[in-house]
Formats: C-alpha cells, structure tokens, sequence
C-alpha cells in the first residue's frame, strides 16, 4: 500500500478543507475525483508533508508526512496544478537543476534530464527558455521534473488544466505510461470524470474535503457493484430474504433481480436466501456500476 489516510481532517479557519477522510492508495493508477474545492489540492499537500493534519493518521511509503516530509518527499515526485516556472531558463537546465535537489550527481542528473524530457515527446524545445514555450510544453516539463529523480510515487494535480482536447489525449496517454513504462504508482486529481476513468485503475472521489465514494475500475473489488440475478421461477418469496439481508433489490415480479451488494458479503448473502428458500439459480453476475453513475450518485 502506498498511502493510507485514516479520519484526516484539516481546516483553514472555518473553511474544512479535508473532513475525516479516511482512504487507502495501493499499486497503479489512482484518479483523486472531485469539482473544484473539493479538498484535492489540499490533501496532496497533506501527503507531501507541506501541511500537518488537525486530525487523523497520514502514512505515506510506510512514514508519517508530519514527521518524515523531506524523507517523503525525496521518494515523492510531485506535479503541482499551477507551475511557478523561472521564464528565463531552459526546460532541460530546469529540470536538471530539479533532479540535482533530488540529490542525483551531476552528471546522472543531465542525463536523468534529457531522457525523461525526451520520453514527454519534446524535442528542441528543450534548450528553449521555459517562458517561450507553450501550455502543452510546459506540462510535459511538469511530468518530466515529476519523474526525473525516479520516485516511488508520482502525484499529478490537475496535469491537463488549460490544455486544448488533443494534448489532453496525449497528456492522459503519457501519464499512463507513467504506469506502463517507468513502473511507477500515480495519483491523478482532476475534476474531468472522463479523464479518470479512461486511465485510472481505481478512484477515490471527493466532495467538500470528504471522500464519498471509493471504487475500482479495473474489474477488481467494486463496494457498489450491483449484482444480476435470474432465478428459477417465482422471486415472491425471495425478495424479503434478500431485503433482510441487507441488500436493496429491484425488479420484483420477474425472474431477473438487480441486487445492490453494498459490500462482498452481497454474493454469499444471495446464495443463503436462494437456498433458505429453496429457489434454484440461474445466472449471478456482478454488473459493474458505471463510474458515472458513481459520480452521479456521490454529487447527490
Ligand atoms: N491556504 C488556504 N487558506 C484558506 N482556505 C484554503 C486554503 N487552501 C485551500 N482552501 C480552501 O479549502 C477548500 C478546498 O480547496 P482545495 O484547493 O484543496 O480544493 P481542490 O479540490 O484542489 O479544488 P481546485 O481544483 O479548485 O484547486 C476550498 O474551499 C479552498 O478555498
């Protein structure tokens, strides 16, 4: 596990930014889902150890960010959503001079430089002062100085924000292959829900610094899968069962239910009150519920 966050709260007066937020990060691609103020920004900045929590347990590659953010840091690579760019300097003296705070060696640090900028796709421009070069360019300066020192952890904020549909594309396809090519775990935060769910292998959505929904896209564990059952003959007397069970039905009167399993007890749940009443089953599958609706359902 990469990052663990157990009832983390953080305010900035009477604005809580963060409210009991309680989540855990593992291996691949993770989207940080929520609208603009939903406590993003600020949980990254929790985990970076740029800010301490008012409450809860943050650990981050096995540390405490409070106590180890420099540690965390150096393991950490880190995009923010507004870069703050010397205009006057070259993007490969840039991030070269990045990688060297990171603590490479000079000379690993230029090479460590040029590749990473050449894996962003940019060519010339490298040797171009930073304030010449376009939005698009200048994002793929952010992930190259985001992945230069090599880290364990990549987080990405908001890392298309101003780009036109074409670098988008582009932009999602190169933080995939943050995944596919470097090996490496990411946190994406954005607002677009398209955006996430056409590279994320999980997601975590926020709203007004809470998390209101967890959920993997990858055909993994899904808490809100909804489970499609088809029976032999008359449900009549099912549907009670399932009811005291726990579990919200839909479809009464058929043959084919829609069982809303809440956690992964929803299965063997099914298959007691299938055999309490003594119904035969004809198919149980897992429907995995869109990230849409999710969406749809976290904002209310
Ligand atoms: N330093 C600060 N001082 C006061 N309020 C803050 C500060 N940082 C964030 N906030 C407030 O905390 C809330 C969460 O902001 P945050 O930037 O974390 O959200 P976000 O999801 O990253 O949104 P955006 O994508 O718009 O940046 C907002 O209401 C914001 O105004």
């Amino acid at each position: 596990m990469q990052l663990r966050a157990e009832h983390v709260s953080k305010a900035f007066g009477p604005v809580a930014a963060v409210t009991d937020v309680t989540l855990t990060i593992g291996h691949g691609i993770t989207g940080l889902l929520g609208p603009n103020g939903a406590g993003k920004t600020t949980f990254l900045s929790l985990v970076l150890g740029l800010q301490r929590p008012d409450a809860g347990e943050l650990q981050v590659l096995g540390l405490r960010p409070e106590e180890a953010g420099p540690h965390i840091r150096a393991r950490l690579g880190y995009g923010p959503e507004h870069d703050a760019f010397p205009p006057d300097v070259g993007a490969e003296d840039f991030v070269r001079h990045l990688a060297r705070l990171h603590g490479l060696p000079p000379r690993d640090a230029a090479g460590r430089a040029a590749e990473a900028l050449r894996w962003t796709g940019l060519g010339e421009e490298v040797r171009r002062p930073l304030g010449t070069l376009s939005t698009g360019q200048r994002q793929r300066v952010m992930l190259a100085q985001a992945v230069v020192h090599d880290p364990e952890l990549v987080l990405l904020d908001e890392p298309t924000s101003g780009l036109d549909p074409l670098q988008r594309d582009e932009m999602l396809d190169l933080i995939r292959r943050v995944g596919t090519d470097l090996g490496r775990d990411v946190v994406l935060s954005s607002h677009l829900l398209h955006e996430v769910e056409r590279v994320a292998d999980g997601v975590v959505i926020l709203d007004e610094g809470r998390v209101v929904a967890e959920h993997r896209l990858d055909g993994g564990h899904a808490e809100h899968d909804e489970l499609l059952l088809e029976v032999e003959g008359p449900v009549d007397a099912l549907v009670p069962h399932l009811r005291e069970a726990g579990l919200r039905v839909t479809g009464e009167g058929s043959s084919r239910l829609l069982v809303t399993a809440a956690d992964d007890t929803a299965v063997d749940a099914v298959r007691d009150a299938l055999a309490d009443c003594g119904v035969g089953i004809r198919r149980l599958e897992r429907v995995p519920v869109g990230l849409q609706e999710l969406y749809a359902e976290a904002a209310g």
